[in-house]
């Protein structure tokens, strides 16, 4: 039998469903793959795996993609991982850099520069900038690095209200209900066995992984999440 091939985010926020997998007995079923989100994105655009821990603004370019979990990497309120970083406040940053490394929050930074701030920085690739996106691994105790820090989940709830989600489980093809209910119960797994990963992880002075993983990242994909999808898929479309 094929085996299933699936790209996980490579980051610490995503360790829970990758030790539920890990310790799952549908692990003989498939192709584990750890990515950073850009390439999660791109493996499952390509077709080069069949399902993907999928920054949500790449699902855009994904013709037919199904949502195959109710679990989620998102937020309800600050999720301490996906900055803009600057020395400067906001009203006055006039160049901005993006990370390579993300789908999701490039997006979510434009798309509150443009709604709630009402600002229009030029996007800049090289050279300095006034200020910069980042997510993932390498903003952990960054926090204090910077006069101004702007947690971009906690940003939007103020923005509009809503929860935030950066990535879903989705697929680009049709997966057979047997395994896909195997799989959301080896995610369940994980997620119930999150204060095992949180053991393993080294402790930091600065950074917390327990409230990080337990209260930071809200990993149900509930009505609310979904309703914030769709409406920021709405402001990525606007651009
Ligand atoms: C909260 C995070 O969510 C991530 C952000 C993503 C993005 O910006 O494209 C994609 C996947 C998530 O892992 C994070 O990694 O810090």
């Amino acid at each position: 039998m094929n085996k299933i091939k699936i790209s996980a985010v490579s980051y610490t926020n995503s360790k829970p469903f990758v030790f539920g997998l890990m310790h799952s007995g549908i692990l003989n079923q498939i192709d584990l793959s750890l990515d950073i989100p850009s390439e999660c994105a791109h493996k499952l655009i390509s077709n080069q795996v069949d399902i993907g821990l999928v920054p949500v603004a790449a699902l855009l370019e994904i013709p037919d993609y199904k949502i195959i979990s109710s679990y989620c990497i998102g937020a309800t309120g600050p999720v301490d991982s996906v900055f803009i970083f600057s020395n400067k406040p906001i009203g006055e940053v006039n160049t901005i850099k993006l990370d390579e490394q993300s789908r999701t929050s490039n997006n979510l930074a434009k798309v509150l520069l443009k709604n709630y701030w009402n600002l229009s920085p030029k996007i800049v690739d090289d050279g300095p900038a006034d200020a910069f996106v980042q997510i993932g691994d390498r903003t952990f105790g960054k926090k204090n690095e910077y006069a101004y820090r702007y947690d971009l989940a906690e940003e939007w709830q103020k923005f509009n209200g809503l929860p935030f989600v950066f990535a879903v489980w989705a697929a680009n093809k049709v997966i057979h209900d047997n395994f896909l209910l195997d799989f959301n119960a080896a995610l369940k797994y994980g997620l119930d066995h999150r204060n095992v990963v949180i053991e393993q992880l080294p402790s930091r002075e600065n950074f917390d992984f327990g409230d990080y993983l337990t209260n930071k990242i809200d990993y149900r994909l509930d009505h609310k999440k979904l309703e914030a999808l769709s409406t920021f898929h709405q402001f990525i479309r606007e651009l």
